[in-house]
């Protein structure tokens, strides 16, 4: 077994482990707490599945790093012989595992279906692994170096070539001073294609352009690489094209996200700026 595979399994056993965690306390009675505002959600759960994920990887790779959503300053669990080491970034060297344990907290908080556990490995500042797991829908999104599966069925980008045809979300949320710009985002994305989605889960959205349901989406904030990362790798290996607002390709520290089937990506570019001015 080679490293990277090596690591694609416990990315999905971690992935799996964590989102099974999540699952048995959905539509439970939940501790939640906000962070950044008041629709910035935490429960007690996204913790518990964290360190449901940390855990798993630890057994694996000991003394690995972690970039983590959640705080990391718990151990693993109790009798774990390593404390988890955090990063606040990817590093261009080595390893470090990239995990956010409910993508979609607020759907999650709602009842809602739509979230999902996410894991990535990293090495040398590339993902080698990513997992997108949907406890809920019971999809199991999962890229390695060479290609992208859900549930072991491979997957490309949608054959769409008509931007008229396209279904594009335009993704993320901003402070209320800041909201017309969504307005204009969507402004710009119905002017240039077909219909339009939000769902509340940027990597379910991205996973979503992998397995061709959507054509693309806009992005025009500056994202954590929990929130993106795995997702763009899936969508490279089905085939897409992921780029920032100057077309430039996308890198765990751009600014911006444009996704697309790699049809009409420069209208997808073009949408994103467009609600920047
Ligand atoms: O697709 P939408 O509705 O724009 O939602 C995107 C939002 O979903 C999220 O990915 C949810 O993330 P968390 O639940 O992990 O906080 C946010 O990062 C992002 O703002
Ligand atoms: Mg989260």
């Amino acid at each position: 077994m080679t490293d990277a595979s090596h690591r694609a399994a416990v990315a999905e056993r971690a992935a799996r482990a964590g989102g099974i965690v999540a699952r048995e306390q959905f539509r439970g009675d939940l501790s939640v707490e906000s962070k950044a505002n008041k629709n910035d959600l935490v429960t007690e759960t996204d913790r518990d599945a964290q360190r449901q994920v940390v855990a798993t990887v630890l057994e694996e790779f000991p003394g690995d790093r972690f970039l983590c959503e959640e705080d990391l300053s718990t151990r693993a669990r109790p009798e774990a012989d390593y404390d988890p080491e955090a990063v606040d970034s990817i590093p261009d060297s080595g390893s470090v595992w990239v995990i956010d344990p409910i993508d979609g907290t607020a759907n999650y908080v709602r009842g809602m279906r739509l979230w999902g556990t996410v894991v990535s490995a990293v090495v040398d500042g590339e993902p080698v692994a990513s997992v997108t797991y949907l406890p809920s829908y019971g999809d199991l999104y999962a890229a390695g170096p060479e290609s992208v599966t859900r549930d072991g069925t491979q997957l490309s980008v949608s054959g769409r070539t008509d931007p008229e045809t396209f279904a594009v979300a335009p993704v993320g949320w901003w402070d209320r001073d800041d909201r017309d710009e969504f307005g204009r985002l969507c402004s710009a994305v119905g002017d240039r294609f077909g219909d339009i989605r939000r769902l509340g889960s940027f990597q379910a959205t991205l996973a979503h352009v992998a397995d061709g349901a959507l054509e693309g989406l806009v992005c025009t904030r500056p994202m954590a690489p929990w929130d993106t990362l795995a997702g763009v790798h899936m969508i490279r290996q089905a085939g897409g094209t992921v780029t920032d607002l100057d077309g430039e390709p996308w890198t765990h520290d751009s600014d911006s996200v444009v996704a697309s089937n790699g049809e009409a990506h420069e209208a997808f570019v073009a949408a994103g700026n467009e609600a920047l001015r």
